[in-house]
Parts: structure tokens; sequence; C-alpha cells
């Protein structure tokens, strides 16, 4: 990725880091408090509040990389220090990236509220994550959600109702905040109405991560490689307790000695999909994560490497 006009400083990369959770201390230089935001859009919302609270530390997660893109150059244009971007879901990175009782405040502007029961699961506050809130945010941190849905205000209420770590404050009808989302300007032309839910966290929740403390790059030397064995390992799905991966494709460059394989891994509900290549050094074959994509070093990741070097060994 070029980075000709200097927006990549706002970007982390947290695959690159070896030990979790993340030490947003020295990311920043320093101590302040850190407030995050979940599906930024455009990036107006955090830039305007990045900008008006130097003190403040803003940590924004969107799926979308042409949203990533989209803030990243508003924070440049705007000469902004204290925030940065991160692309995932929010509801599994917050957890492994952010140690306990480290966030103030958590802000959701207008998401998606995925109406269809078969996609509930795609909302943001489901249970899994109103539990890691209760972990990550501080004693006494904030929970702002506005929506145009009134349904949805109305579920997350109850949800976080239900939740012994949190209050539930109040659902402020037709609220009227001093810096508005692209969403919001929309909604508020078509005069539909809004709904700003504010949830406060009054007991401490611990939840287990999937990645914690130093995460080495997995991989292992073997003699020889059995062709035969490898091959067969396409579209086999591999499964040890909580942890699984499937082999989707396999290429191959016998010329050089070489195969690259791409791998779905999952560990409990976390879903990542990254290559494995398998090359011939002068005496031995080494079986490696390939370096083109690297995911979160998660204990699948690491299984699916030492798996397939015990599988197709000679
Ligand atoms: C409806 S848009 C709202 C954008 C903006 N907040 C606004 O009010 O204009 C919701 C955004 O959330 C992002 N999103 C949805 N689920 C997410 C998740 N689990 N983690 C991070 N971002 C997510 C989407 O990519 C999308 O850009």
């Amino acid at each position: 990725m070029h980075d000709k006009i200097g927006v990549l400083k706002y970007f982390i990369k947290p695959q690159y880091y070896d030990i979790y959770p993340l030490n947003w201390n020295e990311i920043f230089g320093n101590k302040r408090k850190i407030y995050v935001e979940i599906g930024f859009g455009s990036g107006e919302y955090m830039a305007a509040l990045a900008k008006e609270n130097p003190d403040i530390n803003f940590i924004g997660f969107e799926t979308s990389l042409t949203a990533l893109y989209k803030a990243q150059i508003k924070f440049h244009k705007n000469n902004i220090k204290n925030a940065r971007v991160i692309q995932g879901d929010a509801r599994l990175l917050i957890r492994e990236l952010f140690p306990s009782n480290s966030i103030s405040k958590l802000i959701v502007n207008f998401p998606c509220p995925w109406p269809k029961e078969r996609h509930k699961e795609r909302r943001i506050f489901i249970t899994s994550f109103i539990n890691t809130l209760a972990d990550v945010l501080k004693k006494g941190g904030i929970i702002e959600l506005a929506t145009d849905v009134d349904w949805y205000a109305q579920e997350v209420y109850n949800n976080f109702k239900k939740s012994e770590f949190f209050e539930p404050e109040k659902i402020i009808e037709n609220f009227n905040r001093p810096i508005k989302t692209k969403y919001e300007l929309k909604w508020d032309k078509e005069g539909r109405n809004k709904y700003l839910f504010i949830a406060k966290k009054i007991k401490h929740n611990k939840v287990k991560r999937v990645l914690e403390g130093v995460s080495e790059l997995p991989h292992k030397n073997i003699r020889d490689i059995n062709i035969e064995k490898l091959k067969e390992l396409k579209d086999n799905h591999i499964k040890e307790n909580n942890l699984s991966f499937t082999v989707n494709s396999i290429y191959e460059d016998l010329l050089n000695d070489r195969f690259l394989l791409k791998v779905v891994s999952t560990d409990n509900d976390f879903m990542q999909q990254y290559y494995i290549s398998i090359y011939k050094k002068t005496k031995d074959w080494l079986v490696k994560l390939d370096s083109t994509t690297i995911p979160y070093r998660t204990p699948a990741v690491k299984f699916s490497v030492y798996k397939i070097a015990e599988l197709i060994e000679k």
C-alpha cells in the first residue's frame, strides 16, 4: 500500500504486533483516556470529537476499507494526532486488543439493526459482546448508542437491563448532539425519530481471550513431504476441541518445490483466512505461515500449521 499523503500513520494492523492485548499507552505515547467508536462510516464524528478533545485518545473500528480510508483522510486534513483506526469485526477485536478496565467510553452511531431473525447474530450488542464490554470498559465507563430504529433501541436497552454488569440509564428521544454523523443528517432530513441509549458499567466481568501474551510465528521443519497426503488435505475439515481449519485450495509450483495452501480456521467465533506455504530448503522442508497474509496467530492458526506438518510428513 502506498502512502503518498501520509494517512497510514492512523492505521493500526494489530496482526503485526506480537503481544496482546495491545499497549495503548505505548501506541499513543501517553496515558490519556480511551474512547472507542464502532462503525464510524466516513469518520466525521470521530474526527470532530478527536479535534475537540486532544486530551482523549480515539480508536475506531470499521469493516469497510473505503470507510477506513475516508476517515484517515479527514484525520490527516485536520492534523489530528489522537486517533487510530483498525479494520475488522469490533466485537471480536475489542475483546482481544484491549486490557481489562481500559476504555472510558464506547460509541456506536446508527448501526444496521439487522432486522431479520436469521441475521440477528450480526447485531452489535449481542450478549457475548456485552460481556466483553463489562471487561474492557472502566468501572463507570459509558456506552452510547444512537439509532433511528425504535425497536432496536428498546432491544439494546433490554439486553443491558438483563446484564448484571451494566445499568441502562435512559433512552433519549430526538436528542440533539453538536456533531452529527452522515446517517444522522440523512435521517434528520427525512424527519425520522432518533433515539440515544446510554448505559454505565457497574460491575466487572472477566472474559476469556483467544490471543493473550506473546504470539510467535508458527513454523515447522520436516524431513520430507508426502505429496499424495498433501493433496488429500483439500476440503478436509480438521477439528480438535474448539479449534478447526479447512484447506480450501492448494496451489503448486512443483518446479520450485513449493506449495501454497489457502486455509480458513476458527477459534470458537474467531474466523480467519490466510495462506500456509510449504517449500524445500537445502535439506528439509519448511511449513510456515505465508507472509502475504498475516492472520492473528490464534491457537487455531498455530494448530493448522503444526497439524498440516504432521499430516504431510513422510
Ligand atoms: C449504517 S453505517 C453508519 C455509519 C456512521 N456511524 C454514521 O452514523 O454515519 C454502519 C457502519 O458500521 C460498520 N460495521 C458494521 N458492523 C461492524 C462491526 N462488527 N465492526 C466494525 N464495523 C462495523 C459498517 O461497515 C458501516 O460502515
